[in-house]
């Protein structure tokens, strides 16, 4: 849903990207102080209970993965590394973020807390993987209800909101929700890739193919 806004992020972007490149700052440097600072935030600031100091900080950091990819291409230097660095650090700012809720959760001992939270921690993760599979065997899975740019989206508003005074209730409830789109969004992304599979073996799912691509 809001993976939508990527054009509009991308135009507001060109102009800060162009001085960035301007300056001699390179597209995987803003890709890596990105994630670092999103990474210090989330288990810094989210496992000491400053939920809305936390949401602010990763907010400002997580949008220098829209930064990276618009200096890379306006410099016409996005390539396969940019793309593999991009992505293998994402998992580890979404692993921070989760990381982060869930100590907190753990020292205030809200055991639904931990358990929605490790839930979105591991189904936030088979999400990307089963893309990633996808497109090293030659097919596409960027579909579900569930991608990234929502994933984020939907957590720190909660986070946020509850750092403002809501009730803790209402970030497990959100969370919740979020663990049940992220199965989804894995079962949207499983079936996407079953039906490009049977249609190129022709009809017929082949077992021997599956086990000739070897595994991840
Ligand atoms: C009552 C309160 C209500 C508050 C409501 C707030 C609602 C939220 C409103 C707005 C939200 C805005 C959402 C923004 C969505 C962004 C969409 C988007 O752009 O998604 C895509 C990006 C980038 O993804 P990706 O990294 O895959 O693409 P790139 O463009 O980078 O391209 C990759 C290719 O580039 C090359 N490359 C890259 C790097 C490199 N070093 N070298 C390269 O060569 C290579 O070819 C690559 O393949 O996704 C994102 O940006 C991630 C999402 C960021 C979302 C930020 C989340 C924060 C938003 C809101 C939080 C609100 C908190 C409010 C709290 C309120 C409390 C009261
Ligand atoms: O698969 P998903 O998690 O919804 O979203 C993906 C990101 O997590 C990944 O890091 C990025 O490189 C992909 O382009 C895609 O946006
Ligand atoms: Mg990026």
């Amino acid at each position: 849903m809001f993976g939508r806004l990527r054009a509009v992020v991308t135009k507001l972007f060109t102009p800060i990207a162009a001085f960035l490149l301007r300056v001699g700052v390179s597209p995987d440097a803003v890709t890596v102080v990105g994630t670092l600072g999103v990474v210090a935030s989330a288990l810094w600031l989210f496992p000491t209970g400053h939920l809305f100091a936390g949401t602010m900080a990763i907010m400002v950091f997580a949008f220098s993965d829209a930064l990276d990819g618009v200096m890379a291409r306006l410099s016409g230097r996005s390539g396969p590394w940019g793309a593999f660095l991009d992505s293998t650090l994402d998992r580890l700012a979404d692993a921070a973020i989760f990381t982060g809720l869930i100590v907190w959760f753990v020292r205030t001992e809200n055991t639904w807390g931990i358990t929605v939270g490790l839930a979105c921690l591991v189904l936030g993760s088979v999400v990307p993987y089963a893309r990633a599979r996808a497109e090293g065997l030659g097919m596409t899975a960027a579909v579900g209800i569930a991608e990234r740019a929502d994933r984020l989206v939907v957590t720190l508003v909660a986070a946020g909101l509850v750092g403002l005074g809501l009730p803790v209730a209402v970030l497990v409830v959100v969370l919740g929700l979020l663990a049940v789109a992220s199965a989804v969004t894995v079962v949207q992304r499983m079936a996407t890739v079953r039906r490009q599979a049977v249609a190129a073996a022709g009809g017929a799912p082949s077992e021997g193919a599956a086990a000739s691509e070897g595994g991840a």
